[in-house]
């Protein structure tokens, strides 16, 4: 077997010593540079697999190199060792392109993880233009360059963008691509816990902590150890827990509610909101620390309507997962439907696209979509591209729902819950009656 080769950069012969042991161990073969000057010199002579170094160095700082290995290495992994407790240089060192950071004492066992992560190869190269994410304009190839070379990279990212804009998808992709791929990928909508299970959630907690706490059970951090937590709608988090969570993010540890013991993790946190979390931190809802902690590398998620030159692929990539989940024939499109979608500016995003696409699927006859399934209101259709930001999209499929459903149970009790009776009346195929009465949860099969 081929072994793995580390260039291991610190004046402190100590940790040089450590790390080499350490590294050595695991069936490195290690090179040592005492300086910036012998790291270079190094990086020049051999082909190397991780990078670990000090900050301080007699000749320059570890940032320097961080970043004069992205300019000429840019595929090499490299870890910073920092002072205990130092969080700006850690955090500035991941902005600048380092993977993670150690902070001293050393923890061995931390080491170990880090080296193994950085050293997995993440998802084989066919998944890397991942099918999850659709898109081909600049904006989404870009996006999409971002997401392949953030993948190994530990540091907590912030995706931000309208509802429904295709966050969480962000998240997955990161995850899907990196060296956790293998491990779990846990995702929580923090708005939708309620407060006083918070802690628990998050952290777990140990029978007969509080009543109702019945068994042991494990948190979130806990079920995503070795893999991402996706914290969704990070902006509802009540204040008290943003304290916790900032404590479990800077110590790579967690306390199950009702223990003393502190439990390490191994979880890589990506967040996603569609506030603006500035505004968030004026108005005191947000603590700026956390932020700080969590937004290390920013994303945007574009809104659809910036890039409605995706809007045809996503259509059809869209029409044919629900070809599959139905069981039916290719579903398409007239001309007109297409020109209904493309003028419409989609506040709820591409979430609000498939929703629209679902309905009308349900609506249409055979297996064509015309442009009155769509159903896109003429006021819809006009609404500007200012007017549409402040909707929701969930606010909107919310009232749509509402609507529909009193629609609905009106026709079923007008015709005593005869199904086929009520369709007619609502002028709607019997499968289109049937899809909505499970989706609405008023399914009585
Ligand atoms: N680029 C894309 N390609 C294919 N499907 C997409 C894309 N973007 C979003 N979607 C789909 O749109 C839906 C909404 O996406 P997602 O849940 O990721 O959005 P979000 O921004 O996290 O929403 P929210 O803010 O409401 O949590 C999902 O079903 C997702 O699969």
């Amino acid at each position: 077997m081929n072994k793995n080769s580390a260039l291991i950069v610190d004046d402190e012969p100590d940790i040089l010593e450590l790390l080499n042991i350490t590294l050595t161990r695991m069936n490195f073969n290690c090179v040592l540079a005492a300086s910036l000057r012998e790291a270079e010199q190094a990086l020049a002579a051999h082909q190397f697999d991780i990078c670990l170094t000090d900050m301080r160095m007699p000749d320059g700082s570890g940032i320097d190199l961080v970043k004069l290995i992205q300019s000429n290495h840019p595929d090499l992994p490299v870890a910073v060792i920092t002072a205990h407790g130092n969080v700006d240089i850690a955090i500035e060192s991941m902005k600048a392109g380092a993977f993670d950071f150690l902070s001293k004492p050393i923890d061995i066992e931390r080491l170990r993880a880090l080296v193994k992560t950085a050293t997995k190869s993440g998802a084989p190269e066919a998944a890397l233009d991942n099918e999850l994410l659709v898109g081909t304009t600049d904006v989404m190839r870009k996006l999409k360059q971002q997401i392949h070379k953030l993948a190994r990279s530990q540091a907590p990212i912030l995706i931000t963008g309208e509802s429904g804009c295709g966050k969480e998808l962000i998240a997955r992709s990161i995850h899907a691509q990196g060296p956790r791929c293998d491990g779990p990928f846990i995702a929580i909508n923090c708005g939708a816990i309620p407060r006083e299970l918070m802690e628990s959630e998050f952290f777990g907690h140990k029978k007969g902590s509080f009543t109702g706490a019945n068994a042991d059970k494990i948190g979130l951090f806990q079920a995503a150890e070795g893999g991402t937590l996706f914290l969704d709608e990070v902006a509802d988090l009540p204040l008290d827990m943003q304290v916790k969570l900032l404590r479990a993010i800077q110590e790579k540890a967690i306390r199950p509610v009702g223990t003393q013991a502190e439990q390490k993790t191994n979880i890589r946190i990506l967040s996603a909101t569609h506030k603006n979390l500035q505004n968030e931190i004026v108005a005191g809802n947000f603590r700026q620390d956390l932020y700080y902690r969590i937004n290390v590398i920013h994303l945007h998620a574009p809104a659809l309507r910036e890039r409605m030159d995706d809007l045809e692929a996503l259509t059809s990539a869209i029409l044919n997962k629900l070809a599959a989940t139905y069981d039916s024939e290719k579903i398409t499109l007239t001309p007109d439907a297409i020109k209904h979608l493309k003028r419409y500016p989609f506040p709820g995003n591409v979430r609000e696209l498939e929703n629209t696409l679902e309905r009308a699927f349900t609506l249409c006859e055979g297996n064509t979509i015309r442009g009155d399934d769509l159903q896109l209101a003429p006021m819809q259709v006009e609404t500007s591209a200012t007017q549409s930001e402040e909707l929701n999209g969930q606010a909107l499929d919310k009232k749509l729902e509402e609507i529909e459903m009193s629609y609905i149970t009106k026709a079923l009790e007008e015709t005593r819950w005869n199904r086929t009776e009520a369709a007619k009346k609502l002028g709607i195929s019997f499968r289109s009656l049937r899809y909505r009465l499970k989706k609405l949860g008023l399914d009585t099969d």
